[in-house]
C-alpha cells in the first residue's frame, strides 16, 4: 500500500514532512460518507494514491471522499489560481473545504460534504456558530454560505447552469446516456452545480432498481471533464404549508467514486432537470429521495439553489 500523504514541498518548507495521517473524523450526509481532517496551514500533499488508499473500503477506512479543513489564505498561498474562483469573497471565508473523491481526484464541490464539513468545524472548535447563523466556506465553486438548523444543514449552493444552453432546456436533453440494465439510450440533460451532472429519467421503480451502476454509464457526447450521472423517477407532488413540493427518487453514479447512497450536488441537478421536464407551473421545492435518505432542494427564480439535509459525525479515528 502506498504511504500516506507526504509534503516536504514549498508550503511546508519550515515544517517537518508529514509522514502519517493526522487524526481523522468519519461523517456522512444521507449515507454519502467522508473522512475529514484538519490541515490548517496546507502542509499536507494530498497525493491521489494515498487518498485512494485511505478511502478504500477494504484496506482503508472506507469513504466516498476525503475533506481537508484548510485555512483559505494558506491554500491560496500554495494554489494561487484559486484567487480567480474566490475573488474578493475569499476574505469572508476563514476555512476552505478541500474535497477529494475516493479515487483521489479533486472535485469542484460536494453538497453532502459541505454540510458534514460545517458540523466538523464546529465539533473541532475551529468555528463557533450559533444555530441558524451562516458561515462562509471557501470551495472550488466559490464561497458558499452554510447554516445549521437543528438536525439539518442548509447550503446556498449558488446558481445552476445548463452547458447546453436554452436549446437544451427547451428540448429537455442534450446528451444520450446508456446505463447497463436500463433498456436503450436515454435522453439526458446536462446541468452544472457547478460540477458536471447528466440527468436521465426512468418510468418506474423497477426500471430504477434495474440500473446496474457498478460500471459508469456511457454518455454521448463524452463530457470532457467526466460527469456524475443521476437517474430520476418522478413520484408526483404534494402540498406542504401552502407550498407545492415535487418528489423524485434518484440513484447516482458519481465521477471518481462509483454508485453512492446520495449526492447533494446531484440532487440539486436532478431537481432542476425534473422542474425543466415538468414545464411551467412545476414546483420550486423538491424532496429528493436517495438510497441513503432524503434531501430538500429549493430552486429560486434567479437560478439560486438551496440544499437542505442532515449531516452526522460518527467517529474519531486515530490512524496508525
Ligand atoms: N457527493 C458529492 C459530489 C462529489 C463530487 C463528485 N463525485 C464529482 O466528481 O463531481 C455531493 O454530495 O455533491
Amino acid at each position: 500500500m502506498p504511504g500516506p500523504a507526504t509534503n516536504p514541498g514549498p508550503a511546508s518548507s519550515s515544517a517537518e514532512p508529514v509522514r502519517r495521517w493526522p487524526d481523522l473524523v468519519k461523517g456522512h450526509g444521507t449515507g454519502n460518507d467522508f473522512v475529514l481532517l484538519t490541515d490548517a496551514d496546507a502542509a499536507l500533499d494530498l497525493d491521489p494514491v494515498a487518498v485512494a488508499s485511505l478511502t478504500d473500503r477494504h484496506r482503508g477506512l472506507g469513504a466516498d471522499g476525503l475533506i481537508r479543513a484548510v485555512r483559505t489564505q494558506a491554500l491560496l498561498a500554495v494554489e494561487p489560481g484559486l484567487a480567480d474562483v474566490l475573488g474578493a469573497d475569499a476574505a469572508r471565508a476563514e476555512w476552505f473545504m478541500d474535497y477529494r473523491n475516493a479515487d483521489g481526484s479533486v472535485a469542484e464541490m460536494c453538497g453532502n460534504g459541505i454540510r458534514v464539513y460545517l458540523r466538523y468545524l464546529v465539533d473541532q472548535g475551529l468555528v463557533a456558530l450559533p444555530d441558524g447563523a451562516a458561515l462562509a466556506v471557501g470551495t472550488r465553486a466559490g464561497v458558499l454560505d452554510v447554516r445549521a438548523e437543528g438536525d439539518l444543514v442548509a447550503v446556498a449552493m449558488g446558481r445552476w447552469g445548463a452547458p447546453g444552453g436554452d436549446a437544451a432546456l427547451a428540448a429537455g436533453f442534450d446528451a444520450e446516456v446508456s446505463v447497463a440494465g436500463v433498456e436503450g439510450a436515454r435522453p439526458g440533460l446536462s446541468i452544472t452545480m457547478p460540477n458536471p451532472h447528466v440527468v436521465i429519467a426512468v418510468a418506474s421503480d423497477a426500471e430504477l432498481a434495474a440500473a446496474e451502476l457498478t460500471r459508469p454509464p456511457a454518455v454521448v457526447p463524452v463530457p470532457p471533464q467526466g460527469t456524475n450521472v443521476e437517474i430520476v423517477q418522478a413520484l408526483g407532488e404534494r402540498v406542504e404549508a401552502w407550498t407545492a413540493v415535487g418528489e423524485i427518487r434518484m440513484r447516482v453514479h458519481e465521477r471518481g467514486v462509483g454508485e453512492t447512497l446520495s449526492c447533494g450536488t446531484g440532487a440539486c441537478a436532478a431537481a432542476v432537470a425534473a422542474r425543466v421536464w415538468a414545464g411551467p407551473g412545476a414546483p420550486d421545492v423538491w424532496d429528493v429521495h436517495v438510497p441513503g435518505g432524503t434531501v430538500r432542494v429549493v430552486l429560486a427564480p434567479d437560478g439560486e439553489v438551496e440544499l437542505i439535509g442532515p449531516a452526522v459525525l460518527v467517529a474519531d479515528v486515530r490512524p496508525r
